[in-house]
């Protein structure tokens, strides 16, 4: 095989195949990658050292009297950073420009409030700051920003009794003797739940995932508080949390509450995926499954953004797997997964593969969306603006009844994204600042927009977003017109491929 040199021409489709991005590393490759990373691979995530053991408040009114707590903590924060503005001759704190503005309410005392407080009662609330958080800067304000990050890197665990009747109640009394060993202690915590290590009788390390209590019934009333405090603390702009959407991150965070529903998408997934050269998803292990307990085999690896450091061209290879895998997913299976979190992709040096995690945002597309949504990235990828156009209405995205003010925002917002879909050369994501570009036009988008876009577009539009962000923080260059030609021959291709996947039809979506 041939030896990786340390600096590759731009990558090309046929690059991709021949130089490896679509192959194993050798042994010399992994070691060379390690080496670039500057450490060994650690063998999974550990929970930070922020994290604190502390009882998930179960009942509703025990999670709105922490909400409750921290808005009057917050409101005397608040009074008491006015007022010492006012002491010292402070004048008000400067705008960002951002959409989301900052307010006395976000000082450094109460953005500890925030932490403190979305740590604590976890769920949907920490959910909704976590898919904040991953956002580009130039939509939240620093401040919020911040605040986000650090709620997503210090949530806290359960104490072990309410593990312990979490699994009780899922699995039975004999869950422990289906494991040879079950660590106590959490490896990772996230919003709806957190994970342990435990190693199966014959030997294998599994990831057991186990859902916070309480935290499904009280989505609804968890969004509402967040929302009323987030009000309280930014100007939010008009129109970004309309019912609609909320009503879908409502449906969604349902979806991922229920591990069996994320269970028969992992293994959707891994059927698809069983051929894939660079991405591999966790079997699922039934019998240590329930509605609240989910446990796959553990993957291995660091999560992506432990990958800015590699070389170029591994970087590039990374980056134009991932969007590979949006139009197999969007194009091909017509089934994605939805949640862009960097955590959610581990990778394996050794292997230069990446582990899938994460499918409770998993959902599908019907038909109908994907014709005309993979005519609106060949109008844009082409530069015909007329066609996107008609295509968005076609879509449903437009009623075709907009000022002429939004109809140019939105062809403006779409040819920027198409951008990196028409150029011969790969796509530089790391030079574009893409996102920035289209968040500037978010102001006119927002307020004069007539009809909510369709529901499938939201939660496809913040996996795009994710994957075009990501790629701009990896600094990949990837041949995305190739890749895209690829799969718009393949999709309007009559002729049944011998390698396409089997349709989904039992997953119930
Ligand atoms: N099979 C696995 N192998 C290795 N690590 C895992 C596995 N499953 C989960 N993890 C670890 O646990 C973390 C949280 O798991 P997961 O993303 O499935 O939970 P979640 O509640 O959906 O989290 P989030 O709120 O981040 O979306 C992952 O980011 C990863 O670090």
């Amino acid at each position: 095989m041939a030896a990786i040199r340390p600096k590759t021409p731009p990558v090309t489709l046929r690059g991709l195949h021949r130089h490896g991005a679509l192959r194993g590393l050798t042994a010399e490759e992994a070691r060379r990658a390690r080496e670039a990373r500057g450490r060994p691979d650690p063998p999974r995530e550990k929970l930070s050292e922020r994290a604190r053991e502390r009882r998930v408040p179960v009942s509703r009114l025990g999670r709105l009297a922490s909400f409750g707590g921290l808005a009057v903590g917050l409101g005397v924060g608040a009074l008491a950073q006015v007022a010492r503005a006012r002491l010292s001759g402070e004048g008000k704190p400067q705008a960002t420009g951002s959409p989301l503005d900052s307010s006395p309410l976000l000082s450094e005392a109460n953005a500890e409030r925030i932490v403190a407080t979305l740590c604590r009662v976890r769920g949907a609330a920490l959910k909704l700051g976590q898919m904040l958080s991953i956002q580009d800067a130039s939509f939240l304000s620093p401040q919020l920003q911040q605040i986000f990050e650090r709620v997503r890197q210090s949530a806290d665990f359960m104490p072990r009794w309410q593990t312990t009747q979490v699994l009780e109640e899922e699995l039975g009394p004999g869950w422990r003797e289906k494991m040879s060993a079950f660590e106590e202690m959490p490896f990772a915590a996230a919003s709806i739940g957190q994970v342990h290590l435990g190693v199966l009788r014959d030997g294998t390390e599994v990831a057991v995932k186990i859902q916070y209590p309480g935290i499904a019934q009280s989505i609804r009333s968890d969004i509402d508080n967040l929302l009323s405090l987030l009000k309280m603390s930014v100007v939010l702009p008009e129109g970004l949390f309309a019912d609609k959407s909320l009503e879908v991150l409502q449906r969604e965070l349902e979806w991922e509450c229920d591990y069996r529903r994320e269970a028969d998408c992992a293994r959707t997934f891994r059927k698809l995926l069983r051929d894939d050269p660079f991405f591999s998803v966790p079997r699922v292990v039934d019998e240590l499954t329930a509605s609240r307990v989910l446990s796959m085999e553990l993957g291995s690896g660091v999560p992506l953004d432990q990958c800015r450091n590699l070389p170029q061209y591994l970087r590039d290879q990374i980056c134009a797997n991932l969007l590979r895998l949006c139009l197999r997913e969007l194009f091909e299976f017509r089934f994605m997964q939805t949640d862009p979190n960097w955590a959610n992709f581990l990778y394996n040096a050794d292997r230069h593969r990446v582990t899938l995690l994460d499918f409770g945002a998993s959902r599908s597309f019907d038909k109908e969306f994907t014709d005309h949504y993979i005519e609106v990235i060949r109008a844009a990828a082409d530069g015909d603006r007329a066609k996107v156009l008609q295509k968005s209405r076609d879509l449903k995205f437009l009623t075709g009844f907009e000022t002429k003010a939004f109809e140019a925002a939105h062809v403006d917002a779409v040819m920027i994204l198409g951008e990196a879909f028409s150029g011969g050369q790969p796509f530089d994501f790391g030079g574009q600042g893409t996102a920035r570009r289209v968040q500037a036009l978010l102001p006119i988008m927002l307020r004069y927009r007539l009809t909510p876009p369709p529901e499938q577009t939201y939660s496809l539009h913040r996996k795009m977003a994710g994957a075009f962000l990501a790629c701009a923080r990896l600094g990949g260059r990837v041949p995305c017109r190739d890749l895209f030609e690829e799969r718009y021959a393949r999709y309007w291709d009559p002729s049944p491929n011998p390698g396409d996947p089997p349709q989904i039809g039992e997953t119930p979506l």
